[in-house]
């Protein structure tokens, strides 16, 4: 935790919707004039797609859960190491890995590869993360322990394998059943790994249908955020000041489902974030200042 140089991590299981998340989280920080250093979780991978996948053919020769999701497959303890030294003194080594070939043309390197290490930019007002394991402990490690706002992008699981396969197929080239493949393989550390963050966010963003998601395997479309309400759950509310009647107010057609919890139809989920999170990031931003 740091007052001079927060850290802001939004965690979520592959296809959740975390870079979707970003995005919302990118217009808060350009209104509100804050140079975030942003961090994309997938440059934490221990191995290049071609090296991952042998590694993934080996583990299944050998009958050992083995996937994206999980320690051995990532450098966590950089990652560790990244929020430690940020927290600290604002510096850091980032890289990129590069999904696709309009990732990749503007570093001239194919597709499924990492961009070289380089420092992350002087004089950032906040670290931001997105990506898998922002909240991750495991024996080894302890990334949850650095961040200062912890957010889960946690949609239904039907919800979460629909974008998952719509996204892979649509923008990386996969088939579903390759995609269905993964989700299958990722299961062990799925649980292990990525679940159990979502008891150490603050806040919490799941989005549930209510339109028929029964089989994810053969849906033929993401059900629309009109096609769907996000439940939002707030682990301490008085840790930041929420203020249920304020947001009940702003929020249209809104309701309580449990004292932390409220309930916004999903077309409201980008405003709801603005403004749940706006005055959050705010007062981290005023704290910063008056120890600057
Ligand atoms: N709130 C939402 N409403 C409708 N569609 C969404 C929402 N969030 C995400 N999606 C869709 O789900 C798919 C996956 O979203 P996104 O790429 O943000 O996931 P991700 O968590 O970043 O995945 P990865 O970690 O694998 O990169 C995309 O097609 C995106 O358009
Ligand atoms: O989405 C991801 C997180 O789970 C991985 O970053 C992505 O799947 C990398 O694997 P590939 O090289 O096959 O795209």
């Amino acid at each position: 935790m740091s007052v001079k140089h927060p850290i802001i991590a939004v965690t979520g299981s592959s296809g959740a919707g975390t870079s979707t998340v970003k995005v919302a989280f990118e217009h808060i920080f350009y209104r509100e004039g804050i140079d975030a250093v942003v961090i994309e979780g997938d440059s934490f991978h221990r191995y290049d797609r071609n090296e991952m996948r042998e590694k993934v053919k080996e583990a299944e020769r050998k009958g050992i859960p083995f996937s994206h999701f999980g320690p051995a497959a990532n450098i966590l303890d950089k990652l560790e190491e990244l929020f430690r030294q940020y927290s600290e003194t604002g510096t850091g080594q980032r890289r990129y890995y590069l999904h696709n070939e309009e990732e990749a043309a503007p570093w001239g390197q194919p597709p499924g590869t990492f961009t070289p290490w380089e420092p992350i930019p002087e004089g950032s007002d906040l670290l931001f993360y997105e990506g898998l394991h922002g909240g991750v402990v495991t024996d080894e490690v302890n990334v949850a322990q650095w961040v200062d706002l912890l957010i889960g992008v946690v949609p239904v699981v039907n919800l979460e394998w629909i974008q998952k396969i719509h996204r892979d197929c649509k923008s990386r080239g996969y088939s579903p059943e390759a995609v269905t493949d993964t989700i299958l393989r990722r299961m062990h550390d799925y649980v292990h790994y990525i679940t159990p963050q979502f008891s150490r966010t603050d806040i919490n963003f799941q989005r549930v249908p209510t339109v028929d998601t029964s089989n994810p395997f053969i849906a033929r479309d993401i059900p629309t955020p009109d096609e769907s309400f996000v439940v939002i759950r707030f682990r301490d509310p008085k840790k930041f000041g929420i203020d249920f009647p304020y947001l009940l107010a702003m929020l249209h057609d809104s309701f309580m489902s449990r004292r932390n919890t409220i309930v916004v139809p999903g077309g409201k989920m980008g405003l709801a974030m603005e403004i749940i999170l706006t005055p959050i990031i705010h007062e981290m931003m005023e704290r910063r200042r008056r120890e600057l």
